[in-house]
């Protein structure tokens, strides 16, 4: 089977054409049978080696076998999570097993870095791919499912070069001299360089429209929610200025919050844009306490009252930011002795109303905070809970494409834990860092986290993410923490490299946990499928089939059904 390239993307991409059995189109086309469910092709549509047999013919690997450069060594088979969507885009409607709930009518989005080869090429860290935007439409019981590849100008270049030509998480494109090394610097600072493939989460603003995001501020595309075209650049009309951001912005019906490092002068902007606005606005800066730059920011949490602003030991690092070569931390470095620290900065003043020295800490992903009071009501702590990795930072080097594809049956993945930090607010130097619950009750594995989105920077009790049933070198199950009883009840489908569980409510539901969890599997059959399970007893309600192999994707949001 022929790897997969871009010269070969114009073959594999299926037409617009394509519709479900149950469509109105003409049948001048192909049957072709995806999973007891038909769709339509043209034949002339059709290239020797299209996804369209190779997925139909479930005897042949849908993932390409040969050793890469980087990929799979030895011949080894890998898992259709770490392998590149074979075509641009796709839509039908999938058979369900089990029962959506009627009452679940809206659509599920979630993004991703699913397409990771270059012609020859390919990328070696997750984090690089280009952004594949898959959906689940769910209306009456019935699930419309599609994907499409994001128009980032990343990946247009890429497509039309058959090389990477933006500087991506981990790679920069190499110059051929110096002068051209010259430039590229002059580049890197003017952000010209960056790439915006916007390939780590969805958002939908509070007016309805929906932007896919990474950490490049450039990086911010608005797409259409129903058939999944990118719309272009969501462009802030501020002059804030700065090239990155926190890849998961906090958004509510009414504003967007994210944070903004300052690598010149190191700390971070607290900005603010209001919904229906394209201009940010900066409500606080927090300046660094520790170290040459400030810590990554991948996402951070919020209270009703607060902004906590993590500052974590593993800082950006100027140098690695300049590399065309991937690095050990890539743009990272890790800096014990600078320590880790919490702020806390007032949404209304923008003022820092704590600033606290905590244990070291590694994490991507904040779950949510609170605020705690006393009997007058005064917020004495904030409590803020996150995927933290035991302080130990290999666990980027375990998200490496080579690392995820050669797992062999020994347990790799690193312990992490819920790490749950307290913030005091009355001048105590120093905040608290422990785990909210035993690691053992999710296999000491815990990241791509969701919560009920009611209680966003409220007392909260229930987690979903993904867990660790070991041996594994991954994340393998969905896993529903309960923060009050400290316990957490495991889903686990033998193979399956399950996505981020989401969680979306009944309408109308009063408990924290009356809603359904979406996820989406890529099976070690090399097939792809949705999961829905039931959020109170976390059973699986239901599942429906991809007529192809799902890549891993990250993180998603939901669209509720237009009124
Ligand atoms: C997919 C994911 O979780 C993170 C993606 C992060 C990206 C694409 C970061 C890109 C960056 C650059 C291209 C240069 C500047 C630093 C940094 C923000 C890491
Ligand atoms: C996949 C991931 C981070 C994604 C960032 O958006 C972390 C996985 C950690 C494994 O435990
Ligand atoms: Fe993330």
């Amino acid at each position: 089977m022929a790897s997969f390239t871009f010269s070969h993307i114009a073959q594999f991409v299926l037409p617009s054409n394509i519709i479900v059995s149950d469509g109105l189109r003409k049948p001048e086309r192909e049957w072709l049978t995806f999973s007891n469910k038909s769709i339509l092709a043209r034949k002339s549509d059709r290239s020797p080696d299209s996804v369209v047999t190779s997925a139909v013919t479930h005897h042949a690997p849908p993932v390409d076998p040969s050793p890469g450069k980087e990929a799979g060594g030895g011949g080894l088979m890998s898992h259709v999570a770490w392998t590149s969507v074979r075509q641009e885009r796709w839509e039908g409607e999938l058979v369900v097993e089990g029962e959506i709930p009627q009452w679940l009518n809206g659509t599920y989005l979630r993004n991703g870095p699913g397409l990771w080869n270059l012609g020859n090429y390919k990328f070696r860290h997750l984090f690089d791919g280009y952004a594949t935007l898959v959906k689940l439409h769910f209306e009456n019981g019935q699930l419309i499912a599609g994907h499409r590849q994001i128009e980032s100008e990343a990946y247009k270049a890429a497509k039309k070069n058959e090389k990477i030509c933006y500087r991506e998480f981990s790679e920069a494109p190499k110059p051929d001299n110096f002068i051209a090394y010259i430039g590229d610097l002059a580049n890197l600072f003017s952000g010209a360089s960056l790439t915006d493939n916007a390939n780590t989460g969805v958002v939908r603003l509070g007016d309805g429209r929906v932007v896919c995001l990474t950490e490049t501020q450039k990086g911010s595309i608005l797409v259409d929610p129903d058939n999944l075209d990118t719309l272009g650049k969501f462009e802030y009309s501020d002059s804030i200025g700065g090239l990155i951001h926190s890849a998961h912005p906090i958004v509510t019906d009414t504003d967007f919050w994210t944070l903004l490092p300052d690598l010149m002068n190191p700390g971070y902007l607290v900005v603010r844009m209001k919904t229906g606005s394209n201009e940010r606005k900066v409500i606080g800066r927090v300046d660094c306490r520790g170290g040459p730059a400030p810590g990554w920011v991948h996402s951070f949490p919020v209270t009703e009252h607060y902004v906590v602003v993590p500052e974590m030991p593993l800082r950006y690092c100027a140098q690695n930011l300049l590399r065309a070569e991937p690095t050990p931390l890539y743009k990272f470095e890790w800096h014990p002795d600078s320590k880790g620290f919490v702020h806390i900065v007032c949404k209304a003043s923008g003022k820092i109303v704590s600033s606290v020295e905590v244990p070291l800490y590694v994490t991507f992903h904040f779950i949510n905070a609170y605020e705690e009071t006393d009997e007058d009501g005064r917020v004495t702590a904030v409590i803020a809970d996150c995927c933290e990795h035991n302080a130990d930072t290999s666990i980027l080097e375990k998200l490496r494409l080579q690392n995820l594809q050669s797992f062999m049956g020994v347990d790799e993945l690193p312990d992490a834990r819920v790490g749950r930090f307290i913030i005091p607010l009355d001048g105590t130097p120093y905040g608290k860092l422990e785990a909210a619950l035993d690691p053992d009750e999710h296999g000491r594995g815990i990241d791509m986290c969701s919560i009920n989105p009611s209680y966003l920077g409220k007392r909260y009790r229930y987690a979903y993410a993904c867990g660790a049933r070991r041996p594994c070198n991954f994340p393998n199950t969905l896993t529903k923490v309960d923060l009050l009883e400290k316990k957490a009840k495991n889903w686990y489908d033998d193979g399956s490299v399950p996505s981020e569980p989401f969680f979306v409510a009944r309408p109308g539901a009063t408990e924290e946990d009356d809603g359904v969890v979406i996820s989406m599997i890529s099976e070690v059959s090399g097939g792809g499928s949705a999961v829905l399970l039931d959020g109170k007893t976390f059973e699986e309600i239901a599942r429906a089939k991809f007529p192809y192999g799902l890549p891993y994707g990250l993180h998603g949001c939901w669209v509720p059904k237009k009124k």
